[in-house]
């Protein structure tokens, strides 16, 4: 089975002029996996993201999702995978229902209202499931859209900071709803996030981006380990702040 994710040396300028947003970035995700993408504002998680789906063309470099090539064989990895990004809003004047119900069109889902249904119940959505989008709360949204990347049952997740708007209890919930999705279905995930808790549970695996470049990358116990910390907040702040693991060259 070819894996979730092959970056080979991917590059992305969005000026000929201005430095890479990400630069030469290759790495391999297998199936099944969570992996973090991490880094401070303006690393390139949102850039990276964005290649992987097919929004933005790499100025140089290869992505293949799901053993298909993204530069050639797009649509048959899109069929596949799904995401939510805080910089996606849904239409505004259409209720939930009608928002997953496009949604489940596009992806062509068979028997798309009962998969709503189960969603709604999975995400406790009934309240608010006939209302119009634009009238729920952040961390309402924020349900619909992490439910509205599961429409298509994915063997592929993105998530841009899929928890940043919740309160902690329904983060939690909903890293719970994570978790079990990705192990009863096989999909792998990857998540950009700034919550160094969400990945130190979620993820077995992170990528930590500086500047479009990987500077670091292990499972999170490996990274506490190599700087010697206890959580991985410290870990970021070390690799933010320049302060390198023992042992490595400054
Ligand atoms: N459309 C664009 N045009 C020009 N530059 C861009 C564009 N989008 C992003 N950039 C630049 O590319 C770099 C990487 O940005 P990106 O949004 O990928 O970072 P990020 O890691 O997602 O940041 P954050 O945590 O703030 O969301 C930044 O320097 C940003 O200013």
């Amino acid at each position: 089975m070819p894996p979730a994710i092959e970056c080979d040396a991917l590059t992305k300028r969005y000026a000929d002029d201005a430095p890479a947003a990400v630069e030469d970035l290759s790495f391999t995700m297998p199936r099944g996996a969570t992996w973090g993408l991490l880094g401070g504002n303006g690393a390139g998680k949102t850039t990276t993201i964005a290649m992987l789906l097919g929004l933005l063309i790499p100025s140089a470099g290869r992505v293949t999702v799901l053993g298909h090539d993204m530069a050639t064989d797009r649509f048959a990895a899109l069929a596949r995978m799904n995401f939510s990004s805080p910089y996606v809003s849904l239409p505004h004047r259409l209720s939930v229902r009608e928002n997953l119900t496009v949604y489940g069109h596009l992806y062509n889902v068979p028997r798309a209202a009962r998969r709503i249904e189960e969603l709604t119940e999975r995400f406790q959505m009934g309240e608010f499931i006939d209302r119009p989008a634009g009238s729920l709360s952040a961390g309402q949204k924020t349900r619909v859209a992490i439910a509205k990347a599961l429409i298509n049952t994915p063997d592929l997740l993105l998530l841009d900071e899929p928890t940043a708007s919740l309160d902690p209890d329904t983060g939690d919930w909903v890293r719970g709803l994570l978790e079990t999705y990705s192990a009863e279905t096989g999909a792998a995930i990857l998540l950009a996030s700034h919550n160094m808790a969400e990945v130190e549970r979620l993820c077995s695996h992170v990528l930590m981006l500086k500047q479009g470049r990987v500077v670091d990358s292990d499972s999170p116990a490996g990274l506490l380990r190599k700087y010697g910390r206890d959580d991985m907040e410290q870990v970021f702040l070390d690799i933010a702040r320049d302060r390198m693991a023992p042992g490595r060259a400054a």
